[in-house]
């Protein structure tokens, strides 16, 4: 988060206080995707953004993972050494839309069980997530404020957010 604080010419710790700096809580998730014989009836997630403020995804060597980029879903390819890290939506709207959440979704294998470990980074539920001050000085915020609880209720639920 360092960084990408740094690429919108804040402060290292600007996006993590922004998030709520030592009120961060960290979830994690184990998710357990059984075999699908018929792909085409489901995916084990639908597309979607994370909610939260940025995930850091380990899974095992069972492809699954695709990102939506130029138009198109790329696989995100098993890498024994690596972590998968998604900018979720809490920081797209601290950054006034200059950082925008990765779209993602899981697609299931037909014979393998796959196993993911995603942990997610999220706001405390009472703590108040907008466009960072620094960031609406020159620029209208395009983002509401939220406390995070209602956030995540609106988006649970798929009611209107902006
Ligand atoms: O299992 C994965 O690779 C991704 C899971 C995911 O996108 C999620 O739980 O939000
Ligand atoms: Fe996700």
């Amino acid at each position: 988060m360092g960084w990408l604080s740094e690429g919108l010419g804040l402060h290292r710790d600007a996006l993590k206080e922004g998030l709520g700096g030592e009120t961060v809580e960290y979830l994690m998730k184990i998710i357990f995707y059984p075999p699908c014989p018929k792909l085409e009836l489901l995916y084990g997630a639908p597309h979607h953004t994370d909610l939260n403020g940025i995930t850091f995804l380990i899974a095992d060597e069972v492809d699954g993972l695709q990102a939506y980029q130029d138009n198109k879903w790329v696989d995100v390819k098993y890498d024994d050494s690596s972590i998968v890290v998604i900018i979720a939506d809490q920081i797209k709207r601290m950054s006034n839309g200059r950082y925008k959440s990765g779209e993602h979704r899981v697609t299931m294998d037909t014979v393998r069980t796959r196993l993911s470990w995603p942990v997610f980074a999220e706001p405390n539920l009472d703590h108040v997530v907008g466009p960072l001050a620094e960031l609406v000085i020159d620029d209208a915020p395009k983002f509401k404020p939220y406390v995070y609880r209602e956030y995540k209720y609106l988006k649970m639920n798929k009611l209107p957010i902006d």
